[in-house]
C-alpha cells in the first residue's frame, strides 16, 4: 500500500486482442478464478474486457482504501439490461450516483439506520420470527420458503405495514419474480446490449432484437414490485386503518412533497423490499445457511442451545433484547456472516476519476470487483478457513478474536450495505428462536443413515447454499406452548 505511484494499471492475465479477457472469464463462480488470479498477481489485479480495464481486489487492505476514497469509487456501472431496459437502474442498488442516490441513503439511515432507528424495529422483528418458529413446526420440510416468507414479511411489515398471509402470498410472489428477472438480466455477458448499448435501438422483431421483448415482459413485473404495495398503503391510509411503515409515516406529509420526492420516496420503499441484494434474498441465505451449519456440527449447537437455557430460561423465548448477554450465539452470527457469502463479489463499483490504489493507476470508468468471498476465507486471516468455527470470534486470554467479517461482508465507501444493522437483527432474532425451540439435525437416507450435506454455494451476484435435507423437531412440548402463547 506504501508503494510510489506507478503510472501502469494493476498486473494480470494477458489478453487477446480486441476482445482482451473476455475468454478469461469463466462462466461462473469467478471468485474462485479471481482468487486463483490473486494468488498469481496479488491482491490487487486488472484484467481487460471488450477494452475496458476491470480491477479485482482480493486484498481488504486494499478495500479499506477504496473505502476511504469513498468519494471517487460509489459509482456503479451502467447497465443496459437489468438497469436501463428491466428498471433497476432506479432502485438503490444501481442508481446512478448523485443527489437520488443520497436522498435514498437518507431514507435508509432515518428509517432502518443503526442505533434509534432499527432498535424500534425489533419487536417486529422478534414478532415475525415467532410466525416462522411457528410455520416451521407445522412443516419443516418447506425451511426455504418458511425462511423467504419470514425475511420477506419483515420487509414488507416495516415498508409497508403489509402483513404477510400463509400459504401463497401474492406480494412475496411479485418480489420473487422481479428478483428472479433481475438475476437473469444482470449474469455478466448474458445480454451482448450491455457492451452494444447501440443495440436498444434495433427493432424487436429482427433477428437478434428478441432481448427487447424480455425486457419489456420483465418491466412490468420491475414495475408491479414498485407500484402495487406502495398502492396497498396508500388504499389502507386512505380507508384510516395503515399499520405504521416507511411509507405511512412518510406519507403524513405529502401534501407538501414534490412530485419527485413521491417517487423518490415510492422507489427508495421498493429498493426495501425488492432489491436484490436486498432484504428479501441476501437474508434468506444468511439463514438457510445457519440451518445447514447446525446439521454439520450438532455440538455447537449444543453449546448454543445450554447458553440459551441458562440465561433466558424456559419461561420465554430468547429475543434481540438478550442479544448483550448471548455471546456465543452472536459469535455462531459473526460466522454465518464469514462463512456463507451471501454476495461473493460485491456489487461492482466504478471509478468517477482517475486515480491511484495500491499504488497503481486506475483509469476513470474502470470496473470495480471486490472478492468478498476470498477476503472472507483468506486462510492467513482465518486459519482453516472452510471450517464453521464460532470460536474464532471469541477473544481468549493471550489469544485475539480473527477480524470481524462485519468489516467485509456488507461491501464497502457511500455504497455499503443500508441495510446491515436490520441484517443483523434478523439474523440474531431467527437464529437465537430457532436454537432455543428446535433440535435441528441430519435427514436420513433410505437406509436409516445419515445424510451429511456439503455447503456450496449457487452462482449469482447473490449466492445460496445449495438445497439440502435436514430434520428440525421441537425441543420440547414447553418450547410449542411457548411459540403459542408470544403469538397469542
Ligand atoms: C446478511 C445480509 C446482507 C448482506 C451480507 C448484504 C450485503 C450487501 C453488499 C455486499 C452490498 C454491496 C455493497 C457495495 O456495493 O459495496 C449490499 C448493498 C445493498 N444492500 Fe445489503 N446485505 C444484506 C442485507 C440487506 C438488507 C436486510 C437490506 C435492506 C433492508 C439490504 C439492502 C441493500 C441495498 C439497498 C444495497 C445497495 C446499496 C447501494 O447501492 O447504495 N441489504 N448489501
Amino acid at each position: 500500500l506504501s508503494k510510489k505511484p506507478q503510472s501502469g494499471l494493476p498486473p494480470g492475465p494477458k489478453g487477446l486482442p480486441l476482445v482482451g479477457n473476455l475468454l478469461d472469464m469463466p462462466p461462473e463462480k469467478e471468485w474462485i478464478k479471481f482468487a486463483e488470479w490473486g494468488k498469481q498477481y496479488g491482491g490487487i489485479l486488472s484484467v481487460k474486457i471488450l477494452g475496458r480495464p476491470m480491477i479485482i481486489v482480493n486484498s481488504a487492505a486494499i478495500m479499506e482504501e477504496l473505502d476511504k476514497k469513498g468519494s471517487i469509487y460509489s459509482q456503479r456501472p451502467v447497465l443496459e439490461m437489468g438497469g436501463e431496459l428491466v428498471g433497476y437502474a432506479q432502485t438503490l442498488v444501481l442508481i446512478a450516483y448523485g443527489q437520488r442516490f443520497r436522498t435514498y441513503r437518507k431514507h435508509f439511515a432515518r428509517y432502518i439506520g443503526s442505533g434509534k432507528p432499527v432498535q424500534s424495529l425489533h419487536p417486529l422483528v422478534d414478532h415475525e420470527t415467532r410466525r416462522f418458529l411457528k410455520r416451521t413446526l407445522g412443516n419443516y420440510e418447506d425451511l426455504m420458503s418458511h425462511l423467504r416468507k419470514l425475511a420477506g414479511g419483515v420487509i414488507l411489515k416495516l415498508t409497508y405495514g403489509y402483513e404477510v398471509i400463509d400459504g401463497e402470498d401474492p406480494f412475496v410472489n411479485l418480489i420473487e419474480k422481479a428478483n428472479e428477472n433481475f438475476n437473469a438480466a444482470t449474469v455478466p455477458g448474458a445480454f451482448p446490449v450491455d457492451f452494444f448499448p447501440i443495440m436498444k435501438k434495433i427493432p424487436e422483431w429482427l433477428p437478434g432484437g428478441g432481448f427487447l421483448k424480455t425486457a419489456r415482459e420483465w418491466k412490468k413485473d420491475t414495475d408491479s414490485m414498485v407500484e402495487v404495495p406502495y398502492q396497498y398503503t396508500k388504499d389502507q391510509m386512505a380507508a384510516g386503518c395503515a399499520a405504521p411503515s416507511f411509507v405511512s409515516t412518510s406519507l403524513e406529509n405529502e401534501a407538501s412533497m414534490t412530485p419527485e420526492e413521491l417517487r423518490d420516496l415510492k422507489l427508495t420503499a421498493s429498493s426495501m423490499y425488492g432489491d436484490t441484494e436486498g432484504g428479501a434474498d441476501t437474508t434468506v441465505s444468511a439463514e438457510y445457511a445457519f440451518f445447514l451449519a447446525m446439521v454439520l456440527h450438532p455440538e455447537i449447537q449444543k453449546k448454543a442451545q445450554a447458553e440459551i437455557d441458562s440465561v433466558v430460561g424456559d419461561r420465554r423465548l430468547p429475543n434481540l433484547s438478550d442479544q448483550p448477554h448471548l455471546p456465543y450465539v452472536n459469535a455462531i452470527v459473526t460466522e454465518v456472516l464469514r462463512w456463507n457469502s451471501v454476495a461473493p463479489t460485491g456489487v461492482p463499483h466504478t471509478a468517477m476519476e482517475d486515480g491511484y490504489i495500491g499504488g497503481y493507476f486506475i483509469p476513470k470508468n474502470s470496473l470495480i470487483l471486490a472478492n468478498l468471498w476470498h477476503m472472507l476465507h483468506d486462510p492467513e486471516v482465518y486459519p482453516d478457513p472452510f471450517v464453521f468455527d464460532p470460536e474464532r470470534h471469541i477473544a481468549t486470554e493471550g489469544k485475539p478474536a480473527q477480524t470481524d467479517p462485519r468489516k467485509v461482508c456488507f461491501g464497502y465507501g457511500r455504497r455499503i450495505c443500508p441495510g446491515m444493522y436490520l441484517a443483523e437483527a434478523s439474523l440474531f432474532s431467527c437464529i437465537a428462536a430457532s436454537l432455543a425451540c428446535f433440535n435441528i439435525t441430519n435427514a436420513l437416507d433410505e437406509n436409516g443413515a445419515p445424510i451429511i450435506p456439503v455447503h456450496e454455494g449457487t452462482s449469482g451476484i447473490i449466492s445460496y447454499p445449495k438445497p439440502f435435507k435436514c430434520v428440525i423437531k421441537p425441543r420440547s412440548e414447553r418450547v410449542v406452548s411457548l411459540i403459542n402463547a408470544e403469538l397469542a
